[in-house]
């Protein structure tokens, strides 16, 4: 027996069965790599990005991301002991709420070595004939969460991940929401390495996982590592299809201590495992040939033998498709990680396959006020065109071009704030990713989407919860930025030599944005009141920042009531908020039940409505006009010709059309009389005024006080008469929102507003004895419409199959066969075959508390996921039944 991975090895030398002494050393950044450089988008790639992957770990819910990744950390010498989920000891699941359910809500994101660090030993030398794994790489992982609930996290994280490590349950398969997380980074176009996990357990099946992977995910699996069954079944090591080894973990030890078998040995002492092995790398030689010509040119220099190729080349060739076709190829391995069992060759995968930060396509930006898109690296080299090639909107505003390169130089840095957390012991932390130039502590971060300054007086790296104090942040990594005020998740921050800390640097780098993510529309709320007039400011603060945390919560105010309402995308979602607000950030406050969010349309349009608003605010008289139409989304509207419009998309398919004179940005009339704006109110802010003032107006309908829906809104700002000497912003704003209030309660009058409800795109995964109950309850009692039937039906002999994603024919997915399925030993199980999906448009309110139903239906096995399809409108008499049962206090 050996200890593997205790100290670094080339896995394909001799030198593994003798280790080699040659650790790594502290510090592992200095080698270079430089043809990986000239692949590089990025405009200066240090050295550490080299030696960087920035990966998250996604899943269905309980597939083991995080007993996953706390055994990562235990081999990377992180942590000295493992952490356990079911006794809430993990260190990626810090949260009070995540360690008392046992699942992950907040992304944690930790650093740590890969191969471990071993201070005092010599560093090796880099080399082309060693595999990347062979140095210590820097992972910066980020452990996400798989409920639904939080699919936001999960896309935040996707935002700024390189590749990713999809961990499957080995009994389930591939699950509803394995589908729809593998689907997202598949829009990101993140390169995925798949773990199939919990192989230990009764009715494991690896070989039909693998062919989910294909027949459910449409990517061909390359089976990297089989399990080694032993003689009762049960799992007591992986095949290395790369290396041709077999790895035996002892019985109940900590996953260190493995005994390595070579081909030979493997032959001599199980020769199913040893024919396996050959045959699962010859079906990964004739995957990667079929999508690399280089592999081609290997096996024909091999003369043609499958396992002659070395893993070297075998490993090399594996990257380059994983690159190449991220969505085509995906790497599959093998382990239980509860049981310490295959997670080292996972964490070498990472290194080997993974792309570096500077091997990702370059990141969308956009910029300007009419949002110009386009690439990072594109904008700072100035290729980027910084003006709209249609009408410029303002004449004065064109930048020379000498200008434009001058000021693209001294943009320093740019990066993502991806997550904010409000830490118990340590205040707000700022998680980042630098996308350019780095971020050195004290440097004066521009906020390009709050338009303020903040410093960093302080950087640090993040090792889960232990913080160390750095000194910069390069570009692609990531890190934390302490003690910022206003920094939200998803804002921009560029630093930027010589700007004003002020008004920040100039137009329109001041409004430079990496792509933000679109939140989806919140679908339940609770009401949140303070137990006392003291508590207010209190309870304003912390939901501040719970909103500065996420994004995909909201809080409106009703002006009526006086009420706050807290809406967000789950019940687990307000479950949880409601847990930060008060148990974590002692909020005293009551709670309401969670409520669905419906929405409230108008039905016909109002007459114009003009308002002058004309009070105190702040001690000092305020006087701001304008005038407004609303109109149900789909009736056209005119503009009168001679003035700009200006278009904007609000919340909830609602549409804000905002009427000026000719304007330059600095708000001077260009085409006709009219008075030119205050130099305190430019273009800007009176378009933000405005729209500030509408979304307040939209929040309750005239009618039930649910938010407005599918409405169109009509603004005419005329500086001849809506504007006065003493015209503030803040009065504008007012002056929006009470003619926005009065043009719907007008409409409401004129004719009834509609309901509408929130429908559910609901998938569900069942097996087929369940089908049938299953599409019945859905349609009959749950008043739903199945939208598909699709069939997952794949036969245990991998020969036929009635299904088939993106050419991928299950007939040709090599797998190796199921100790239950008759391969090696027969199990009483055999959870997971044979499973069906079924697509339905179910309203949101049949679908609370579905689970559970669900569970009962069919034997505890069938899953499900479902997203927001549409808001639709709800028929008078549906709207009485729901109002009935409000009424009777019988709504959620
Ligand atoms: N038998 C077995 N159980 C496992 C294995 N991996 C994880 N588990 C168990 O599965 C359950 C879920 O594991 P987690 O690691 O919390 O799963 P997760 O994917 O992080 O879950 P969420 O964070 O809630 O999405 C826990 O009870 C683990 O102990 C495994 O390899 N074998």
């Amino acid at each position: 027996m050996i200890s593997a991975w205790l100290c670094r090895r080339p896995i394909h030398t001799r030198a593994f069965s003798a280790p080699s002494t040659r650790c790594i050393k502290a510090r592992v950044f200095s080698s270079s790599r430089s043809r990986y450089a000239q692949s590089t988008n990025q405009t200066a790639v240090d050295e550490t990005t080299l030696q960087t992957r920035n990966i998250g770990v996604i899943a269905h819910i309980d597939a083991g991301k995080t007993t996953t990744t706390e055994r990562m950390l235990y081999y990377s010498g992180h942590t000295r002991r493992i952490g356990d989920v079911d006794d809430g000891s993990t260190v990626t699941d810090f949260l009070p709420a995540e360690r008392a359910r046992g699942i992950t809500i907040q992304s944690a994101a930790i650093s740590f070595f890969w191969p471990p660090l071993s201070p005092g030993q010599q560093q090796p030398t880099l080399s082309n004939s060693l595999p990347r794994s062979a140095n210590s790489h820097l992972i910066n992982l980020i452990d996400t969460p798989g409920h639904a609930d939080f699919t936001f996290e999960v896309l935040r994280s996707l935002r700024v991940l390189d590749g990713a490590v999809c961990i499957l349950d080995g009994v389930a398969g591939v699950e509803a929401q394995t589908e729809k997380v593998w689907m997202q980074a598949a829009n990101y176009s993140i390169p995925r390495i798949v773990f199939v996990n919990k192989l230990d357990r009764d009715g494991a099946a690896f070989g039909r996982t693998v062919r989910e992977i294909g027949t459910r995910l449409g990517a061909w699996p390359a089976v990297c590592g089989i399990p080694w069954w032993n003689e009762k079944g049960r799992l007591a090591g992986i095949g290395d299809v790369i290396n041709l080894k077999g790895l035996r973990y002892p019985e109940g030890g900590d996953g260190k201590q493995i005994t390595l078998r070579s081909l030979d040995e493997l032959q001599a002492e199980d020769s199913t495992m040893a024919d396996e092995l050959k045959a699962a790398r010859t079906a990964l030689v004739e995957l990667l040939s079929e999508h690399d010509d280089q592999m081609v040119e290997k096996f024909l220099d091999a003369d043609e033998d499958h396992v002659a190729i070395s893993p070297q080349d075998i490993t090399e060739s594996l990257r380059r498709c994983v690159l190449a076709f991220p969505q085509t190829v995906a790497p599959v391995f093998a382990g239980a990680s509860f049981r310490n069992i295959g997670v080292q060759p996972l964490l070498d995968a990472v290194v080997d396959l993974l792309p570096l930060p500077s091997e990702r396509p370059d990141s969308q930006v956009s910029i300007g006020p009419s949002g110009i898109k386009g690439g990072l690296s594109e904008f700072l080299s100035g290729k980027m065109p910084l003006e709209s090639s249609k009408k410029p909107e303002s004449k004065s505003k064109a930048i020379s071009k000498e200008k434009q390169s001058l000021a693209l130089k001294n943009i320093e840095t740019c990066a993502l704030a991806f997550k904010v957390v409000a830490d118990p012991k340590r205040g707000v932390l700022v998680y980042v990713r630098v996308y350019s130039g780095s971020i050195q502590r004290n440097a004066t971060l521009w906020n390009t989407t709050l338009q303020n300054t903040e410093r960093a007086q302080r950087l640090w790296k993040m090792y889960a919860n232990e913080a160390v104090e750095i000194e910069s942040i390069p570009s692609g990594q990531i890190g934390v930025i302490p003690g910022l005020k206003f920094a939200r998740t998803g804002d921009t921050l560029i630093s930027y030599t010589g700007a004003n800390p002020k008004n920040g640097p100039p137009a329109p780098i001041n409004s430079l944005q990496l792509k933000p993510i679109d939140v989806p529309p919140p679908v339940f709320f609770v009401s949140v009141e303070p137990n006392s007039l003291a508590e207010e400011k209190h309870i304003k603060e912390s939901l501040d920042l719970l909103l500065r945390e996420d994004p995909s919560l909201y809080v409106s105010v009703d002006e009526e009531s006086g009420q706050t309402h807290l809406a967000g995308m789950g019940e687990l979602h307000l479950e949880i908020a409601r847990d930060r607000l008060v148990g974590d950030l002692k909020a005293k406050a009551r709670i309401g039940k969670i409520e669905i969010g419906y929405r409230e349309a108008i039905s016909t349009a109002s007459n114009s409505v003009t308002e002058v608003f004309d009070r105190e605010v702040g001690g000092k008289s305020a006087k701001a006009g304008c005038t407004v139409i609303v109109r149900p989304s789909h009736e056209q509207q005119d503009v009168s010709s001679g003035d700009t419009t200006h278009k904007f998309s609000l919340h909830d398919n609602n549409t804000l059309v905002v009427t000026t004179p000719t304007l330059d940005g600095e708000g001077q009339t260009e085409t006709d009389n009219s008075p030119p704006l205050p130099s305190t109110i430019p273009l800007q802010t009176l378009l933000a005024s405005i729209q500030t003032g509408v979304s307040a107006a939209l929040a309750r309908g005239p009618t039930h006080a649910y938010p407005v829906h599918s409405t169109s809104i009509h603004i005419t700002f005329d500086t001849t008469i809506d504007l006065f000497p003493n015209t503030t912003a803040a009065a504008i704003s007012s002056a929006a929102r009470v003619s926005v209030q009065r043009a719907l309660k007008e409409s409401a009058q004129a004719s009834e507003t509609v309901l509408m409800e929130p429908v559910m795109l609901v998938t569900i995964s069942v097996d087929t004895d369940s089908l049938g109950s299953v599409v019945h309850d859905l349609s009959s009692a749950r008043g739903g419409s199945v939208v598909s039937l699709g069939s997952q039906e794949i036969s245990s002999d991998n020969k036929s199959s009635s299904f088939m994603i993106d050419n991928i024919d299950p007939a040709r997915i090599y797998a190796p066969s199921d100790p239950f399925a008759g391969g090696h030993v027969a199990s009483s199980t055999s959870a997971g075959s044979d499973m069906k999906q079924v697509v339905a448009r179910v309203p949101l309110k049949e679908m609370v508390g579905y689970l559970k139903h669900l569970r009962s239906l069919t034997g505890g096995r069938g899953t499900f996921t479902m997203v927001v399809d549409e808001f639709e409108r709800m028929s008078a008499q549906r709207q009485k039944i729901v109002f009935g049962e409000m009424f009777r206090g019988e709504d959620y």
